[in-house]
């Protein structure tokens, strides 16, 4: 049985209609990565498994049952974190204090959540120096990990990671990268990315969405033998973009 299981998933915003029809797995143990343009429909279906958007129809699955409709808190407490865009981080609280909140969920004591915190320091060593500062100022690198972090706070089954390299310099895209390959290790990833190099470097699987509807989905390696994954970034024009051919 899959961990997550997407049917027929159709979302609206009043209106728009953001996704049509999507339906995808996610088995336990792999990272799956949803490509797309701006506005296709990535992030919403990130938000309908969280339950920050409510699906019109279709169902989601987590471990065999249905969570579609359910509220955020509930969802989280069954074992899926999401991280959204954006990196939100509060400044009134030390970055050590910020990556504890990520565990809320759970019924760990202040001491445990304090503990597991200076241990992420392990996997997100740039942000140790911050850890008990307040009045920080950090890159957007090192907002992600903070965020990234927090999100695994909650111990979840399976992470929701919404564009990691969003507006990053390439070395910290791919700092952010490498610790995605340590955390698929313990932790099922579904990876929300326009950057398609790194999205399906980490990837066992990708589905890429156009407009709503997932247009093509399969191996990695199979994707970059598929132009029209070049397309989908192109504006569907489907001229191969030369990084992407020189894969
Ligand atoms: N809160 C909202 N209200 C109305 N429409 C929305 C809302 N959020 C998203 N949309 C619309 O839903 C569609 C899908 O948006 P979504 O954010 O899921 O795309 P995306 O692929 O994640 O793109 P991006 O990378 O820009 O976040 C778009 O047409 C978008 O304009």
């Amino acid at each position: 049985m899959p961990l997550l299981e997407i049917n027929d998933l159709n979302v609206r915003y009043g209106e728009i209609v953001a996704l049509r029809g999507v339906s995808f797995n996610v088995e336990e143990g792999q990272v799956v990565t949803l490509l797309g343009a701006n506005g296709a429909g990535k992030s919403t279906t990130l938000r309908a498994i969280s339950g920050l958007a409510k699906p019109a129809s279709g169902d989601i699955l987590f471990d065999g049952k249905s969570i579609a409709g359910l509220g955020p808190e509930a969802i989280v407490r069954m074992g899926i974190s999401h991280v959204p865009e954006g990196r939100r981080v509060f400044p009134g609280l030390t970055v050590k204090e910020n990556i504890m909140l990520g565990g809320s969920n759970r019924k760990a004591s202040k001491a445990e959540l304090s503990g597991e915190a200076d241990a992420m320091f392990d996997l997100f060593p740039d942000i140790r120096k911050f850890s008990g500062a307040l009045g920080w100022t950090l890159s957007g690198g090192q907002l992600q990990m903070v965020a990234v972090a927090r999100g695994l706070m909650a111990k979840p089954r399976l992470l929701l990671l919404d564009e990691p390299s969003l507006g990053l310099a390439p070395v910290i895209v791919q700092a952010v990268f490498r610790i995605i390959t340590e955390i698929r290790l313990s932790t099922t990833v579904l990876l929300v990315e326009q950057n398609a190099r790194m999205g399906l470097s980490v990837a066992d699987q990708g589905y890429v969405l156009e407009t709503g509807r997932i247009v093509l989905g399969g191996k990695p390696e199979d994707l970059w033998a598929n132009e029209a994954i070049a397309a989908a970034y192109l504006g569907g024009h489907g001229k191969p973009a030369a990084g992407l051919a020189a894969h």
